[in-house]
């Protein structure tokens, strides 16, 4: 599986402001290639914080590069829910793309089924967490080979964590956000003594900004 991080930061590296609410930093040309990204993938992935956070569909996609590129279907939308917490009329629920819940043995299983009855397809791996190794690797069997992962920063860092990235693209737009608080493109724990490799493959300007994209060097 090849699995992509896309996000858009500040410049001081936030993805939202401190209160977590829905913040537009992409401009229009961003959001454009945000929606070829989604085309040339099988599937979008979030965590459950950006659901609760802005509620998104994850429906947009650039159809025409969808029909380009031979795909046929809509990319599927996936969560990675480690409890369950995804609200039932979540905006995800709607539309008729796959939807995939990645969940733990820390989901009641009446839970589960309601996710179920909501049309979503289940996946447990882990006992408190998403193991998303074993999650990523039962979306491949379920023939999804390319991934793109939108954040929030939690799941990037975990993402990042299980040496999981092939590829990261970042835009950055001319903005400070601030706050300790805030959400950046990797949270989590943190890494302290090895870090992600990662070799810069390209820089563009865009809008009122720069995308930049990195492949990451992978152990193993
Ligand atoms: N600017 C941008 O491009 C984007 C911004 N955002 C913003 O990010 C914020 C949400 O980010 P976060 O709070 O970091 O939440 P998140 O979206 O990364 O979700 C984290 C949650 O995912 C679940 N999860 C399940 N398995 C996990 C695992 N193995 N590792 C990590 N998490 C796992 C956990 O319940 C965890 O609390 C929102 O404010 C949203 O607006 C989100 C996506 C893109
Ligand atoms: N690329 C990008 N730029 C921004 O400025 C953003 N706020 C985000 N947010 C991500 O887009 C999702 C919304 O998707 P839909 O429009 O509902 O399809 C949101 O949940 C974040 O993942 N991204």
């Amino acid at each position: 599986m090849h699995v992509l991080v896309n996000a858009a930061m500040s410049v001081d590296g936030k993805l939202a402001t401190y209160r977590r609410e829905q913040l537009r930093i992409s401009g229009d040309a961003d959001f454009a290639r945000v929606d070829r990204r989604r085309a040339e993938a099988d599937a979008v992935v979030v965590g459950v914080g950006t659901v609760l956070a802005d509620d998104p569909s994850l429906l947009r996609f650039d159809r025409e590069r969808r029909s380009e590129i031979e795909t046929t279907g809509v990319p599927a939308r996936v969560v990675a829910d480690s409890q369950g917490r995804t609200p039932l009329d979540a905006a995800l629920f709607s539309g008729d793309a796959p939807i995939y819940l990645l969940t733990s043995e820390a989901t009641p299983p009446e839970r589960r089924d309601a996710f179920r009855d909501a049309g979503a397809q289940v996946i447990v791996a882990g006992t408190d967490r998403v193991d998303l190794t074993d999650a990523f690797d039962t979306l491949e069997h379920e023939g999804i080979e390319r991934l793109l992962v939108e954040g929030g920063g939690e799941l990037i860092f975990s993402c990042f964590e299980a040496n999981l990235v092939d590829e990261l693209s970042v835009y950055i737009g001319s903005l400070i956000i601030g706050g300790r608080d805030a959400p950046t493109l990797a949270d989590g724990n943190g890494f302290l003594g090895s870090f992600p490799e990662l070799t810069l493959r390209r820089v563009e300007r865009l809008d009122d900004g720069v995308v930049l994209r990195w492949r990451v060097e992978n152990e193993g």
